[in-house]
């Protein structure tokens, strides 16, 4: 790692996608942190341009590079917003070579979970299904809710996303999940219900529903509800541009700088631990 005046070489990897690009952005507005290496995968049609002309910005010189060059090349955090298993390559490199990572990418299973977990006893990583401190700050205040609230209250979950979304639920939507579970005593693997059709029955008392909406260009809403008799509570979360989430990403880098190896989240960055 770098000291105190060197600013904080980061890269980034899944570059040409909609949070890559968002985070070019974000980094060229950032003091303190100096974009040095952009990766998308070895056969993307977005090798060998300009990064900053990718994300609409000036030129900034960092030419896109095929992620098999990842290993061999310097920076200090490689923040990395691409699918799993490109994501669990590239913590494999970084533990490898002792470099601290900022992983936003969701849709990783149990198994793959523990890989990232195992990385992390090599290296320092923030892995967060959301970077936004607006989220984060809901996760607190689910808690509270769910136990002010206790088991009279009926949880559902909907989130909603754009249309070239690929997983469900969202990331954000399944912590929600476990962080309500958590807090009422529940197992969500145990009680999360995923959609209904048909003839359901009567709603389990204990279940956590999820519902997703897919469409157009949304970025990110979710609503946890709390239905009881007589009441019902809401909180909801809408993220209108894709920078909430760039700007926490490199909070998260910047804050990692020094840290010991570990799994942390954005909880840990935000200090709301
Ligand atoms: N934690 C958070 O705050 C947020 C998380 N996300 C998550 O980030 C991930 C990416 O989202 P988007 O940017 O919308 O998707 P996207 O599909 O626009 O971008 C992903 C990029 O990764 C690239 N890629 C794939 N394999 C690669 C490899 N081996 N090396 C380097 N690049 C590779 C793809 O070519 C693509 O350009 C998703 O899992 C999404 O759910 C998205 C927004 C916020
Ligand atoms: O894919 C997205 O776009 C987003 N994914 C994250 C998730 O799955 O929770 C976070 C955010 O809502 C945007």
């Amino acid at each position: 790692m770098t000291d105190a005046n060197t600013p904080l070489r980061i890269a980034i990897a899944g570059a040409a996608g909609r949070m890559g690009r968002t985070l070019i952005a974000a980094c060229a507005e950032q003091p303190g942190l100096m974009l040095t290496a952009a990766f998308e995968h070895a056969g993307s049609g977005a090798l060998g341009l300009d990064a900053g002309v990718l994300a609409g910005l000036p030129a900034n010189g960092v030419a896109i590079a095929g992620d098999d060059t990842l290993a061999a090349t310097l920076f200090d955090v490689l923040i990395d917003f691409t699918g799993p298993a490109a994501t669990l390559a590239h913590a494999a490199a970084c533990a490898a070579s002792g470099r601290a990572l900022v992983i936003g990418t969701t849709g990783l299973d149990a198994t793959q979970k523990a890989e990232l977990t195992a990385a992390a006893a090599r290296t320092p990583i923030v892995f967060a299904p959301n970077m936004s401190v607006g989220v984060n700050l809901c996760f607190a205040l689910l808690a509270t809710a769910a136990r002010v609230l206790g088991d009279d209250f009926d949880v559902e979950i909907i989130e909603a996303h754009h249309r070239h979304k690929v997983d469900a639920p969202s990331g954000t939507a399944l912590r929600m999940g476990e962080v309500v579970a958590q807090a009422l005593g529940r197992d969500l693997r145990q009680c999360a219900v995923y959609g209904r059709e048909g003839q359901t029955g009567a709603r389990p008392r204990d279940a956590i529903g999820f519902a997703t909406v897919r469409g157009g260009d949304i970025v990110g809403d979710h609503t946890v509800l709390f239905a009881g008799d007589g009441e019902r509570i809401e909180i909801t979360h809408k993220a209108s541009s894709r920078l909430t989430f760039a700007r926490g990403a490199l909070r998260a880098a910047a804050w990692l700088k020094n840290r010991p190896s570990g799994l942390y989240d954005m909880q840990d960055v935000l200090g709301l631990r």
